[in-house]
Parts: C-alpha cells; sequence; structure tokens
C-alpha cells in the first residue's frame, strides 16, 4: 500500500495518527499503517508486558538485571511527594538535598560570589567529561542558550584528544576557570587525563591551594574524587541507580544549572517530570512514547528499516542527534535478550542526525531516493527565539515539506509532466524520467512544539528516554547496561604500553601488529 492512497482514502488520518500533550503535538499519520495495524501493535506491546514493565520501572524494581539495578532517572525529577523506594529507603530526601546544593552552588558562582583564588569571581566553567557525563549537558547548555541571562561562559571538553582541551583552555585565565569533573565511575580514562592535565595548568599558574576553589567533582565515587584532590565538600553524588546516558538530571546536570540558572533547570525537571507521568499513567492508546516506540517497531521489524534519522528544525537543538545517539544506541544496540539468548530480530536503529535545513543539503537525496527506507522524526519549534524577517516561515515550510516529500514522493506521471512543461520531449524526455522519480512511501514522525523552552526541552528529552525503554521492553533486552563499550577499553589498555615500550609487536594479529609499528615508527619509535 502507498501511504498516497492511505490518505486519499481517510481525510481524519491525521486526527486519528496524532496526540498532544502540553506543548507537543506527535503526527505519526506520515506511517505506513492503518487503524489495524495500530490496535495490533498496541497488542503486541501488552503481550509483552508493557503495562507492567512501566511500573517495574518507576517502582524501582532491578531492571538492570546485568548489574543488578535499579533504573531511576525518573526519581531526579520526581516533582511530586511520591517516595521513591530504593533497598526500602526512599531516596528522595537524598535527590532534594543534592538539588538543594546544586541551587546553592549554581546561585553563587553565577552571582560571582563564588571566587577563585585571586578573589575574581569566576568567568568561565568547564565541564570535563565523556558518554552520558557529556552528551546531555552540552546538548542541553545549545538548546537553552536564549535562557543563560548574564552567567558565565560553560565550556565542554570530552575528547582525550589534547586538541579539545588545549583549544578550550587557549583563552582561558585560570584565575577565573571552575572545573566540574563530571563522571559516574570517576575511573573513565578520557576523563581523568583530561582532569590531570586542566589540574596542571591551574596549578602551573595558582598553585595547589587553588585547586579547592577551581575544581568540583560530579560522581558516585567519593574515594577517588579524594583521591584525585577535590574537596568532598565540592562534591555533588549521585548513585548507581542512575545511568550514564540518563543522568543530565542528576549533579551531571551542575554545569546546566551554571549556564541557564538553577530555576531553569528545575523547570526542566517539571518538563521531564510532566512527560514522566504521561508516560506512567497514560493508557498505552494514548501514551505519546509508547506510540513512537510502537511506530518505530513497526518500521524496524515489520517494514525492515534499520536506520533512524533525527531531524531538528532548530539550531538550538543541534546537539540532539548526537545526544540521541548515545540514548538510543548504548542502550537498545543489543543482540541478546533478558535471559541471554540471541535475538533473531532488529533491535535498535542507527541513529543519526543534522539541524534542518543543513541536513537537506547532505544526506537527505538518500532519504528520498535511496533504495533503503529510513524513518525520520522530524522535530519542528512553532515560535522562534530568533523571528528575523522570513527565516522561520522558511524553515517551518522546509520541515513541513519534507515529510510531505517523503510520503506522496512523485510518480513517473508527475516526473513527464514537469519535464514536458519544461520543453523536453522524446528520447531526452524519456532518459531523465527515472532519475525525477521518487518513490514515497517513506516514514516519518513530526513532532511540533510550541517553543523551545527549559520544561518543553525536558518533555523531549523523556519523550525519548522512554521510548527507548519501551522498546527495550517490547525487544526483551536490557537497555540499561552497556558491556559493548568494554572490550575497546580492555584492548586499548594493552596497547598503550605497547606503543611507547622499543622494539616490534608482534602479540597481535598482523594487521593490528602492521598499524601499531607503522604508528610507532611514525612517532620516532623504534619497531624493530
Ligand atoms: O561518567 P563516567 O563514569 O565517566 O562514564 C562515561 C560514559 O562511559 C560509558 O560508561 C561508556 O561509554 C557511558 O555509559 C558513560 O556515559
Amino acid at each position: 500500500m502507498h501511504m498516497r492512497t492511505l490518505f486519499e482514502e481517510d481525510p481524519q488520518r491525521f486526527g486519528f495518527f496524532s496526540r498532544r500533550h502540553g506543548p507537543m503535538l506527535l503526527d505519526f499519520s506520515k506511517n505506513r499503517i492503518t487503524r489495524e495495524t495500530l490496535h495490533l501493535l498496541v497488542g503486541l506491546a501488552r503481550a509483552r508486558g508493557l503495562d507492567a514493565a512501566r511500573a517495574a520501572m518507576f517502582n524501582g524494581e532491578h531492571i538492570n538485571v546485568t548489574e543488578g539495578r535499579a533504573v531511576l532517572h525518573t526519581a531526579l525529577r520526581n516533582r511530586s511527594d511520591r517516595p521513591v523506594m530504593v533497598k526500602g529507603k526512599d531516596v528522595m530526601p537524598e535527590v532534594r538535598a543534592v538539588l538543594e546544593r546544586m541551587r546553592r552552588f549554581s546561585d553563587a558562582v553565577r552571582s560571582g560570589d563564588w571566587t577563585g583564588a585571586n578573589g575574581t569571581p569566576i568567568r568561565d566553567v568547564v565541564n570535563i567529561g565523556i558518554g552520558g557525563s557529556d552528551l546531555g549537558p552540552v546538548m542541553v547548555c545549545e538548546a537553552l542558550k536564549p535562557f543563560a541571562g548574564k552567567g558565565p561562559a560553560v565550556h565542554f571538553v570530552s575528547n582525550v584528544d589534547a586538541t579539545h582541551i588545549t583549544e578550550t583552555l587557549k583563552n582561558l585565565d585560570p584565575a577565573t576557570t571552575l572545573f566540574l569533573v563530571a563522571s559516574k565511575t570517576f575511573t573513565t580514562q578520557e576523563t581523568l587525563t583530561n582532569a590531570h592535565t586542566a589540574r596542571a595548568w591551574l596549578v602551573e599558574e595558582l598553585g595547589e591551594q587553588a585547586v579547592s576553589l577551581h575544581f568540583a567533582a560530579l560522581s558516585t565515587n567519593a574515594d577517588a574524587v579524594s583521591q584525585f584532590g577535590i574537596d568532598l565538600e565540592n562534591m555533588f553524588p549521585f548513585w548507581d541507580w542512575v545511568g550514564g546516558r540518563y543522568s543530565l538530571w542528576s549533579a551531571i546536570g551542575l554545569s546546566i544549572a551554571v549556564a541557564i540558572g538553577f530555576e531553569n533547570f528545575e523547570t526542566l525537571l517539571d518538563g521531564a517530570h510532566d512527560m514522566d507521568e504521561h508516560y506512567r499513567t497514560e493508557p498505552l492508546e494514548e501514551n505519546l512514547p509508547v506510540l513512537k516506540a510502537l511506530v518505530g517497531i513497526w518500521n524496524q521489524n515489520f517494514l525492515g528499516a534499520r536506520a533512524l534519522a533525527v531531524l531538528p528544525y532548530d539550531q538550538y537543538l543541534h546537539r540532539l542527534p548526537a545526544y540521541l545517539q548515545q540514548a538510543d544506541m548504548e542502550s537498545n544496540g543489543k543482540s541478546v535478550t533478558l535471559d541471554g539468548m540471541p535475538v533473531d530480530y532488529a533491535t535498535g536503529p542507527l541513529l543519526f542526525g543534522e539541524p534542518g535545513t543543513n541536513g537537506q543539503h547532505s544526506f537527505y537525496q538518500l532519504l528520498h531516493q535511496g533504495p533503503e527506507t529510513i524513518p525520520a522524526d522530524f522535530i519542528a519549534i512553532a515560535q522562534s527565539h530568533n523571528e528575523s524577517g522570513e527565516h522561520h516561515d522558511i524553515l517551518l515550510s522546509n520541515v513541513l515539506a519534507q515529510a510531505e516529500a517523503l510520503m506522496r514522493g512523485k510518480t513517473a506521471e508527475e516526473a513527464r509532466g514537469e519535464l514536458v512543461a519544461q520543453g523536453l520531449e522524446g528520447e531526452a524526455l524519456e532518459a531523465l524520467v527515472p532519475h525525477k522519480v521518487f518513490p514515497g512511501n517513506r516514514p516519518s514522525n513530526t513532532l511540533v512544539i510550541e517553543r523551545l523552552d527549559p520544561r518543553a526541552l525536558g518533555m523531549l528529552i523523556a519523550l525519548y528516554e522512554h521510548v527507548i525503554h519501551a522498546q527495550g521492553v517490547i525487544w526483551g533486552v536490557n537497555s540499561y547496561d552497556q558491556w559493548g563499550v568494554e572490550l575497546g577499553k580492555q584492548l586499548a589498555k594493552k596497547i598503550l604500553p605497547e606503543l611507547t615500550a622499543p622494539g616490534a609487536v608482534a602479540a597481535h594479529d598482523c594487521s593490528t601488529n602492521g598499524l601499531i609499528n607503522h604508528c610507532k615508527t611514525l612517532r620516532g619509535r623504534t619497531a624493530e
């Protein structure tokens, strides 16, 4: 079936396949589904126990079975009076206590009351972290730039490549710089390497005694934090039931609170809590994350699509695809079920994206005319923070047109008609027709958000988090571990000393040996 026909046959299609919640409208009508498909998909979710699974997550059951942990990022933004129990203890008092400390700290830094070793206020804050300790905060700080007010500039260093920290520190003054070392484990090689480099840079200028005024830690590992030399007074804790890629709502979000002010950070939490309540309580048929998850499953597992393009038509959301790459692919990039059995179906999609309209001039060709079907999420913001001239209407017209084009396509007949109108005829015309045809029938969702503010952003991120949860439940995988990142780390630890030791390396396969020895030679080390 072609979606063109589905739309022609059912003028109510938009109304039936779209839902509103608060400032958000989700239109999923441009998918290859009928009312019956939706009914069956909801049945699938029910059969896979999604109702009970939602409750299990919110109730703090140990759903991360391979690590024996609860998954409770929702507790971090629980704005209700409801207790959240972990091992028989309500964690909400501790959550609120850390939030209160984050409020005092971020207020002090923003107001200039927090001064560095020379008594001068902080002008630049550098968050050092990677993965979930970087991507969420950087994405939110970029998205909410219009709310930054008069606070310090916030920078992010993640890559172990020295270029990242060197370029970041190049124009900063140690006396007015504050480092937030963000690491759940406080053992991550990249983060500790960067943090030691930052420490040396600071100490060289201001001496050892400056460290306590210029470093804070966001972590679950107090021992490692004090071993690094950070005063525990300046440590903002969180807990093992917060997964790294779900941690921007925790102390890991301190850079966000500094960048946009604590009140805005709290409004972000409010928005996420609103979506949590929606996901927790709404019936499956009315539940935005569930519906979006089901459409994703339909595209992946029934229509054979293996990717998902996330296309935010808002420059402030330019880091959203990068953030979602970790959130989704580290969560659902799994090939065994909860009980360790191999899956014989697709799980998490390959996720990629760029802000509109940049993507249009890059990879959309493949979305429209490549042989694969690549479903897309279009995110449109109705009211821009920068309503200057025609810009925003042009932007909106593009996002709306792209979804329409993917759905409708262009038939050979239509293409021929256009070529005739351009004066072409005969063989020349017919030779061009196949190149001008768009198959269409390509699925997409369109999310329209009234305005990109802290509340709406909190809702948007929580929506995607819950899509990941719902899909993980239906696929029967553990969305909350990430063993797949370990092997590379282990092997890198073995290769590191081999790179610096004299002599040729012969302990690996011939490709890896060859590459190590080639790099050693190029770096002026003996490899013979
Ligand atoms: O916060 P940490 O412990 O430094 O870990 C950083 C990142 O490393 C990972 O463990 C693996 O990439 C992520 O899950 C996590 O977000």
